[in-house]
């Protein structure tokens, strides 16, 4: 895709910068056997996060198109289902629910959150596709059990859109994490009293934090602890139904080679993740960007406009002879001299199998002053020049937008109780419809939601040379706010979010040259 396009910005972001200075979400789940629910041990957050996305996906039905990937697993009714026992669901979806967005739904962190342990622990790439909704009420049970015969079992993967074989499939991946606790499944697992393993959790394979095809090697040469296989009560052996149902055929080709393994489990893995309720339309197959703008900010500062940011070169490392330098177009198209930028850091993705190296153009959190910019003139679009090479998405350049943008004449009018006036500088000629703070807010089921505060148009032309008028709404609540406009019936939104804590107090002089003057 083509930057920037704000929700393929941010599922790129939290789908290929796993592990940064500024979150990812493989800060959650490592080290890979890390458990977050108190301090027992034997657990892994990746194993929970795992079973989730398939708990949550599994009451889909392909006659009907309900259920699926859809985030209903949230839902306290859903969890106090006997096909949901554990605590492993609750421990996921606080995570997910806190690092929603309105880009990125708690539907797709659980689909993310799947991908991420596979590819952090050992796993192959699973493609991912975003855009999925968040349900608003419980899904229909259709968990399968292990008490449950083989038929049923088959009966229940095939409603949800799978075959014999693919069912043994998506259980040998899933089962090559984690396994079962004693406090949840008293029948098939014993109290083990294993310092290591505080929880009593017999797993499926001997590395249980990491993706490998132990779990079919160990099956097939008989050594398997596996206690869907080897449990004493044969009722709740459902692995050992299971993986024998094809006479070990899919087991045997998945013990051969451990390679066949992992890519038959990405491609299950995406399908099953993909598999959501009928009308939901997910995005393309998101792949990193090889050259990326990231916290793009341009705000209005006195005189002059203010543009920051990071550019992030994808699966490069560090290189202290590369040179990146940031050129600017203005609206005639003079391209501005190339500015040199900083090496900011390297990121991880893919458990630290590839890096990316970033660079700031003078961002406030790199420490360096921000690139000014004569309002007169404006910006339409950046390109970056990485070894004397051009990137500018095949000329058509990385575009930003100057119509409408946070001023920095904002400041407190109040102490107690904490008032603020947010400024929005409004490109002369621009005419938008509507002006408004967008403020994220959870509906009565955790969904995001966008609320807009619409502002009254400015009557005075003030700031630089009257390039820009400013917009100005009262602010009491000490939340964020990223600033959105509609014009010629577009939406757009800034990437940058101000708050209320940012502002300095308000000065007579400075309001009397904007009101009065
Ligand atoms: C017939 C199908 C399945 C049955 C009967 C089954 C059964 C179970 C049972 C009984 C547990 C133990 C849960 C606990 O101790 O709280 C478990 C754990 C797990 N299952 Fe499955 N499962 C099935 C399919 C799958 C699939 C398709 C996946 C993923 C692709 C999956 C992923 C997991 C994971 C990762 C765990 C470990 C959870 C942890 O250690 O916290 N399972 N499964």
């Amino acid at each position: 895709y083509v930057w920037p396009s704000p929700q393929l910005d941010a599922l790129e972001a939290i789908r290929w910068d796993q592990a940064d200075r500024f979150g990812g979400l493989a800060s959650f789940i490592l080290p890979c056997d890390f458990y977050t629910f108190g301090d027992g041990t034997g657990r892994a957050n990746t194993a929970d996060w795992i079973r989730t996305a398939y708990h949550d996906m599994a009451t889909h039905n392909v006659e009907d198109g309900t259920g699926g990937l859809d985030a209903s697993i949230r839902f306290a009714e859903e969890q106090q289902r006997g096909e949901n026992v554990g605590n492993g669901f609750q421990n996921t979806v606080e995570v997910f629910v806190s690092q929603a967005t309105r880009y990125v739904s708690i539907a797709d962190l659980v689909a993310l959150g799947l991908i991420t342990s596979v590819e952090t622990c050992g796993g192959p790439i699973v493609p991912f596709r975003g855009g999925r909704i968040d349900a608003g009420e419980p899904n229909k049970p259709g968990v399968p059990e292990p008490q449950q015969d083989l038929d049923a079992h088959i009966a229940s993967f095939a409603r949800q859109g799978f075959t014999q074989t693919e069912m043994i499939g998506l259980v040998a991946c899933g089962h090559s994490f984690g396994g079962v606790a004693h406090a949840e499944f008293p029948q098939s697992v014993p109290e083990l009293h294993d310092s290591n393993n505080t929880e009593s959790v017999q797993h499926f394979d001997t590395t249980f934090g990491h993706f490998d095809n132990n779990v079919a090697t160990e099956y097939m040469s008989g050594t398997t602890q596996n206690p869907l296989v080897v449990g004493a009560n044969d009722t709740t052996n459902s692995d050992k139904r299971i993986f024998g149902s094809d006479g070990n055929v899919t087991m045997k080709s998945f013990a051969d080679s451990p390679e066949a393994f992992a890519s038959r489990c990405a491609t299950l893995l995406a399908r099953m993740v993909d598999t959501v309720p009928n009308g939901v339309q997910l995005t393309e197959v998101i792949e990193p960007l090889p050259i990326k703008p990231s916290r793009v900010e341009l705000i209005l500062d006195g005189d002059a406009l203010k543009l920051s940011g990071f550019v992030r070169l994808f699966n490069q490392s560090s290189d202290a002879t590369r040179s990146v330098a940031i050129q600017l177009e203005d609206h005639s198209g003079k391209q501005s001299e190339k500015f040199p930028m900083s090496a900011d850091r390297i990121s991880e993705t893919l458990g630290g199998r590839v890096t990316s190296a970033w660079y700031a153009f003078n961002h406030s959190d790199s420490g360096a002053p921000a690139l000014s910019i004569d309002p007169a003139a404006g910006i339409t679009k950046m390109r970056f020049i990485v070894n004397g090479k051009m990137e500018d998405q095949g000329g058509v350049g990385f575009a930003v937008q100057d119509s409408v943008v946070f001023s920095t004449s904002s400041c407190t009018t109040s102490n107690n109780p904490l008032k603020g006036r947010f400024d929005v500088a409004v490109r002369n000629g621009v005419n938008p419809a509507r002006v408004y703070l967008e403020q994220e807010v959870r509906d009565d089921v955790d969904r995001i939601v966008v609320k807009e505060i619409d502002l009254t148009p400015s009557t005075q032309s003030v700031a630089a040379g009257s390039s820009y008028s400013l917009w100005s709404i009262e602010v009491t609540e000490f939340d964020s706010y990223t600033i959105g406009a509609e014009i010629d019936g577009t939406k757009i939104s800034t990437w940058d979010s101000h708050s209320i804590f940012e502002l300095s107090p308000c000065t007579p002089k400075r309001r009397s040259a904007r009101f009065l003057s």
